[in-house]
């Protein structure tokens, strides 16, 4: 089931949280809204769902006008943060609950139920603990049935709100790459917010970036990371070196207002030349496979970071016999300029 929404708009009071969208989502995509607290994602989700009603625009399921739809008529299963299983019930029952509450004339039968929910449970990989009670599982096991739950109903359109956001670090990461698997076996069109920009990354075909009520923009995961539209979405998909005015000697003498350096895009050399940045090694930190070095800029003092893996880096420390308060040079292999309506400059006239 396609999703279109049209000019879209929503304020609490005076703050706008849908800010005229229009975004399409084709049947059986799996899209990541991502954004900042605040952005507007979980508003727009409610809005999809029904359960908020905008201020104007339009919401269509199938291309069909589904704005003012009840939820209950809409077809969708939801998934939130905190895991809404029902404590007293086992976790068969929770996961056959939808199935239950249907009126009689479409509820299947027993046995259409127990083989549907047995199905759903070894689809989820937990149907080895049909007989325990939500207590009794983690956190990550919860959501997954929370998710199997969603499922049990066939519903159109898949909505989940920070499903993972309330595990630990290694569980989510988990779950992220079982939900990527699991839609790529149901193809129920998806939608899943989050403001984890890994998170968006890993799991989605492609990533809405809002950012105050508005969508700053929208591609696969390889397009925002490596053509952001905006300076907002280029510094909140990873770090990033701010060079503010003159570029030194580099790149090409670039003047502007502000050039962008992701720090895995820079190479530390012993030599100067006309793409290079005189700096003075301030520290170097490893953490797991990456070390990331910090450098101070000669010329006015403030701080540039540059990543590499740690071998890289132990090769290139010994090579040049780098410490704390050693000189060096920092080229970037990629700057990214914006101009002054915040438009990316085609980064060939940008080096
Ligand atoms: N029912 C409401 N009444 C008043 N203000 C609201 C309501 N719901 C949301 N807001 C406000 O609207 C703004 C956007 O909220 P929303 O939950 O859509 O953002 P979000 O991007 O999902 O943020 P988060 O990641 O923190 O959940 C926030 O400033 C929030 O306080």
């Amino acid at each position: 089931m396609s999703i279109e929404i049209r000019n879209l708009n929503k304020a609490f009071g005076k703050t706008v949280v849908c800010d005229n969208l229009n975004l399409d989502i084709p049947s059986g995509e799996l899209v990541a809204l991502l954004g900042p607290s605040g952005s507007g994602k979980t508003s727009l989700l409610r809005i999809i769902a029904g359960l908020e009603r905008p201020d104007s625009g339009t919401v269509l399921f199938g291309g069909k006008d589904a704005t003012f739809d009840d939820v209950r008529d809409r077809n969708v299963g939801f998934v939130f943060q905190h895991y809404a299983l029902f404590a007293h019930m086992s976790i068969f029952e929770n996961v056959a609950f939808g199935l239950r509450v249907r009126p009689k004339a479409t509820r299947p039968s027993e046995a259409e139920i127990r083989s549907k929910v047995s199905a759903l449970l070894k689809l989820v990989q937990l149907d080895w603990i049909a007989d325990r009670y939500p207590h009794q599982l983690s956190g990550g096991q919860r959501q997954r049935i929370a998710l199997a739950r969603a499922l049990a109903v066939e519903p159109q359109v898949l909505l989940l709100d920070e499903p993972f956001g309330a595990l630990d670090a290694k569980v989510r990461k988990e779950l992220r790459r079982w939900l990527r698997r699991l839609h790529d076996e149901m193809h129920v069109t998806s939608v899943f917010v989050t403001h984890d920009q890994d998170e968006a990354m890993e799991v989605a075909d492609r990533v809405v970036v809002m950012n105050q009520g508005r969508i700053e923009q929208e591609g696969s995961p390889d397009q925002v990371y490596d053509h952001p539209a905006t300076p907002f979405v280029l510094q909140f998909l990873g770090d990033v070196n701010l060079f503010h005015g003159r570029l030194g000697h580099a790149p090409g003498g670039a003047e502007g207002p502000v050039s962008y350096v992701r720090p895995h895009e820079l190479d530390i050399v012993d030599r100067p030349d006309e793409n290079t940045w005189p700096v003075t090694l301030s520290q170097a930190l490893t953490v797991g496979p990456l070390t990331r070095v910090e450098f101070k800029r000669n010329d006015d003092g403030s701080y540039v970071d540059v990543e590499l893996p740690r071998e890289a880096w132990h090769v290139l420390r010994d090579k040049l016999q780098l410490k704390p308060g050693s000189p060096a040079h920092l080229r970037p292999r990629r700057v990214t300029r914006f101009d002054d309506h915040n438009a990316p400059i085609d980064p060939a006239a940008a080096i």
